[in-house]
């Protein structure tokens, strides 16, 4: 294959760096990461507290912009869009899944697997084969219509999934996905991301502490103080 021919990784960064300002103080945070994830890989961030990691997913999903340097993300410059644009590319590209899973606590499952549809142009009946096909694939259509409270912690974090995955997403971005859950509610979330990566073919960018976690992806990065060793 020529080089031209090669795909467009999901994630091209280059000498990208980001400084937090604090009044008068600047808190350098990131410092000249270079980084390219192809697309369809699963990779893995490790790292102490405060090495930068949930602000390289926040600059990987355009949240947030670097101080300097260039973010192409799905084939976009990040830069290049206003924030309008960004949250269009964003509700097209990118798929969250959090710690806590950030669910609606008085939304149903399949309200909260629903929400991120409401944004499109699709027909209720439409949402609602999306919806009992993403909770389907999570292992949950028992649970449509069930609350977060009435759920476990690992039901709840593979909603969370149904959710991020609803509207067919080509990234997933996850930041901690099993830090709040026992052994074996992990193993299945882990075992939900092999399939998203190897049936459907999805990128993983997953932020995590969990050594166990780390060894389903690909490629384990390391962050220390902002540098990507
Ligand atoms: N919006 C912000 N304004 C100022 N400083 C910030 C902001 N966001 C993050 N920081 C600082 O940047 C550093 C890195 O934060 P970040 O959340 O990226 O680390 P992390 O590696 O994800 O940590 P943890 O593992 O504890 O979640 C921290 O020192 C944090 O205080």
């Amino acid at each position: 294959m020529s080089q031209d021919a090669r795909p467009v990784p999901m994630v091209r960064l280059q000498g990208v760096s980001k400084t937090y300002r604090r009044g008068t103080v600047e808190v350098p945070v990131l410092a000249a990461v270079d980084l390219t994830i192809d697309t369809g890989a699963f990779e893995a961030f490790m790292g102490p507290s405060g090495s930068g990691k949930s602000t390289l997913l926040n600059l990987i999903s355009g949240l947030d912009k670097p101080t300097t340097g260039t973010a192409e993300v799905a084939g976009r410059d990040l830069a290049q869009m206003d924030d309008r644009e960004l949250s269009d590319w964003r509700a097209a590209h990118v798929g969250f899944v959090f710690q806590l899973y950030n669910l609606i606590p008085v939304l149903t499952a399949a309200e909260n697997v629903e929400l991120p549809l409401l944004l499109t142009p699709l027909t209720r009946g439409e949402r609602r084969r999306h919806v009992a096909a993403a909770l389907e694939l999570v292992g949950l259509p028992h649970r449509v219509g069930h609350r977060p409270p009435q759920l476990s912690g690992g039901e709840q974090q593979r909603v969370a999934i149904a959710r991020a995955i609803v509207s067919d997403p080509d990234l997933i971005i996850a930041d901690e996905p099993t830090g709040d859950l026992d052994r074996k509610a992990a193993e299945a979330v882990l075992d939900l991301f092999g399939v998203l990566h190897r049936e459907l073919h999805k990128t993983l960018v997953m932020v995590t502490h969990d050594p166990h976690a780390a060894e389903r992806a690909g490629r384990v990065h390391h962050l220390d103080k902002g540098v990507l060793q």
